[in-house]
């Protein structure tokens, strides 16, 4: 597809991602890709499946052969494994926990790497967002962000999410577990931390949620305004198998 716009945007655990790329998706009328949400779905399907996690070959197996179905709409974010919606099932701590198993295992990961790349050449115009979205899945990609904040921020705001989605607050130990744990195990697989030539980091720690995003967004209307002739997508794909 000509005229392609793809903004990819990595980073550590909570520091925003999803929240700033999803807002930023829905004031463009982007299309938006959660590919953590991928690795969790994955996740989700090998423990449904009692696949034991420390088998490579299994979880690849396993992977290969995932019915996955992941919306694009930055408003409307379903992902469904076969028929069992686990949008909200692969965010519970469980999953944050066993994730990086799939997240590590290089042959689970390449194919997760292929369905993301056919994702975003299907769209014309898409957020995508992840670990190695700038580095390895889109590095040609027109708009390439590394964003971070602080480990102290990042925890802050984890605790804060989950407490107002569990009404329950979690423990500084399994914050840390699910936030910084997580980074150091997934750091094995890619690199999040250190920005590669040509992308941009954007340091959230001391910036609001809406300044976050107004930074992003006038990094996008740089690129969009020296581009020659960008096509928007017309309307989102809302459910792919891949
Ligand atoms: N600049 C900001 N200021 C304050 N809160 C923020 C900011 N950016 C994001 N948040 C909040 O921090 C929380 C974590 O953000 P989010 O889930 O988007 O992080 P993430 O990088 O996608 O994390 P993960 O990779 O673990 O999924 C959310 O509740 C979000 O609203
Ligand atoms: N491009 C990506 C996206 C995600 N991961 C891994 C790392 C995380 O532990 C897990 C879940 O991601 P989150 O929902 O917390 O953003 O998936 C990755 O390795 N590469």
């Amino acid at each position: 597809m000509k005229n392609r716009l793809i903004i990819a945007v990595d980073g550590p655990s909570g520091s925003g991602k999803s929240s700033v790329c999803r807002a930023v998706a829905t004031q463009f009328g982007a299309d938006y890709l959660d590919t953590g949400a991928m690795y969790r779905a994955a996740t989700w399907y090998c423990l449904d499946q009692q696949v034991d996690l420390d088998d490579e070959d299994a979880v690849a197996v396993a992977v290969e052969e995932l019915p996955l179905n992941i919306s694009t709409d930055p408003e409307h974010q379903i992902i469904c494994v076969d028929q069992t919606d686990v949008t909200e099932a692969i965010r519970e701590p469980r999953i944050s926990e066993a994730v990086s198993e799939v997240a590590t295992n290089r042959k689970a990961r390449q194919l997760l790497i292929n369905a993301q790349r056919r994702i975003i050449d299907e769209s014309g115009f898409i957020v995508a967002e992840g670990r190695d979205i700038t580095t390895v899945v889109a590095p040609d990609a027109q708009v390439r962000v590394l964003l971070t904040a602080s480990a102290e921020a990042r925890l802050r705001r984890r605790g804060l999410q989950l407490e107002a989605a569990s009404g329950a607050a979690e423990t500084q130990e399994a914050l840390r577990r699910q936030v910084l744990e997580r980074d150091k195990k997934d750091s094995k697989a890619s690199n999040f931390t250190e920005a590669a030539d040509g992308v941009a980091v954007l340091d959230s720690s001391d910036l609001t949620f809406e300044e976050t995003v107004n930074s992003l967004i006038t990094r996008i209307d740089d690129v969009r305004q020296g581009a020659v002739a960008h096509t928007p997508a017309d309307e989102h794909v809302t459910e792919r198998a891949l």
